[in-house]
């Protein structure tokens, strides 16, 4: 077996530059990792990241702050989606084999009446807002208002997503999940098939001080096909979901979930798996970068999330074992310096990395689609794989091969 255990990290939108479908999605120019190295001029300090690869990825354009390593001590490339979206389902589940090519239903003018009504009737409640918003400002606008009336802020964004807002003390965060639970019902197609219904508590006094709470619950789209995750676990394999992998995948193919507060207590969550023994894969998901600084469009704050993502590897990459194989990567970008506030459809990063890695300073090129990720992984523990992606794990082997 080339390796006992994969680590897969996706730092989420975290992306690395205009994919060649960005002008389809308004998105020419967007490029994540690019934008928050030249915020900081020079004192975006990643080392960790920045030794693995990271400017590598691109060395005629490096990430301000994060020198093209001489001698990486991975394997580093970028990713392109060929999914019809730039949200995170389409993201992940692309990594995990499930392209998805037919677009989501998106609604830039508000949700139909009649989706409205039901959602009305069901809970009692009036909704409100039924349009475009970027979360923390419809809170700062209708938040107290909600308070007082008891109404569900209902909004989305460029996304295939409804979101309900309502704050903890005015709607219980048990109230609020089965209202998504029951708008979960009303869109999965035919005629509507939405990605995603999220919970968005939240909490405080007043409109200056209203912050969302960790009870942010995704209610995704059951995924459409089997996945690369419903593969290693019928293969007996170990196959554990940190973040919001569990809700993405709607719990299928996950043998163990964690639920994480922050990327912190996600990375925390990472570490108590690999002093773990087990066999198979570990996928993580880190949101902050997305939902706290991207969307807000906050270079700074992104920026530091990723030195604080960075210092955590430095504990990662000691305890990685001979047959443990690391993978970063990400699943859409979302450029705090683009126009906007929606996700921004760009190449991902891809380092590779494991301590009996044969050959480390290597490139991965330009992978045609995120699903090389879920091959590689596939090859690596010998389960057989639809036709999607193309496994690199003899660029990133240790030598040994699949028995
Ligand atoms: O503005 P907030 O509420 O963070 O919402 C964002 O979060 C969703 C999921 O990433 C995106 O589709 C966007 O709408
Ligand atoms: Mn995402
Ligand atoms: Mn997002």
């Amino acid at each position: 077996m080339a390796y006992k255990r994969i680590f897969a990290i996706v730092m989420d939108s975290v992306g690395i530059g205009e994919a060649p479908d960005a002008a389809d999605f308004d998105d020419v120019g967007a490029d994540t990792l690019g934008h928050v190295g030249a915020f900081y001029a020079g004192d975006l300090a990643l080392p960790n990241l920045g030794k693995l690869g990271l400017s590598n990825i691109r060395p005629d354009k490096p990430i301000q702050g994060v020198p093209v390593a001489n001698q990486a001590i991975g394997a580093f490339g970028k990713m392109r989606e060929v999914s019809a979206g730039k949200d995170s389902m389409d993201g992940h589940w692309e990594m995990m084999g499930l392209p998805v090519r037919k677009p989501l239903s998106t609604f830039p003018n508000g949700f139909p009446e009649e989706i409205i009504k039901k959602l009305e009737d069901f809970s009692g409640r009036h909704v409100i807002v039924n349009k475009p918003y970027s979360g923390t400002d419809v809170i700062h606008d209708y938040g107290e208002q909600q308070m007082k009336t008891g109404e569900l802020i209902v909004y989305t964004s460029g996304d295939s997503v409804l979101q309900i807002a309502a704050h903890e003390d005015v709607i219980s965060v048990k109230e609020l999940y089965k209202i998504c639970e029951y708008a979960r019902s009303l869109v999965n197609g035919p005629e509507w098939t939405i990605g995603r219904i999220i919970a968005r508590p939240y909490v405080g006094p007043d409109k200056d001080h209203f912050t969302r709470t960790a009870n942010r619950h995704d209610f995704s789209l059951e995924p459409i096909g089997e996945t690369d995750m419903d593969r290693l676990k019928a293969a007996g394999l170990d196959v554990i979901g940190v973040g919001k992998i569990n809700d993405i995948f709607s719990g299928h193919g996950i043998t163990k979930g964690y639920h994480n507060e922050s990327n912190m207590d996600g990375m925390d969550h990472v570490d108590e798996v690999m002093a773990s023994d087990f066999h198979g894969f570990c996928f993580t998901n880190l949101v902050d970068f997305d939902a706290m600084y991207g969307h807000r469009r906050n270079p700074k704050g992104f920026g530091q999330a990723l030195m604080d993502f960075d210092q955590r590897l430095t504990k990662v990459l000691a305890n990685l074992k001979d047959d443990d194989l690391l993978m970063i990567t990400a699943d859409h970008g979302n450029d705090p310096g683009y126009r906007g506030t929606d996700h921004t459809r760009e190449f991902v990063p891809l380092l590779a990395y494991s301590p009996s890695m044969k050959h480390a300073n290597q490139s991965l090129g330009i992978r045609p689609t995120f699903a090389d990720m879920g091959a590689t992984v596939l090859e690596n523990f010998g389960v057989q794989g639809n036709s999607e992606g193309t496994s690199f794990l003899s660029e990133v082997s240790n030598g040994e091969t699949v028995k």
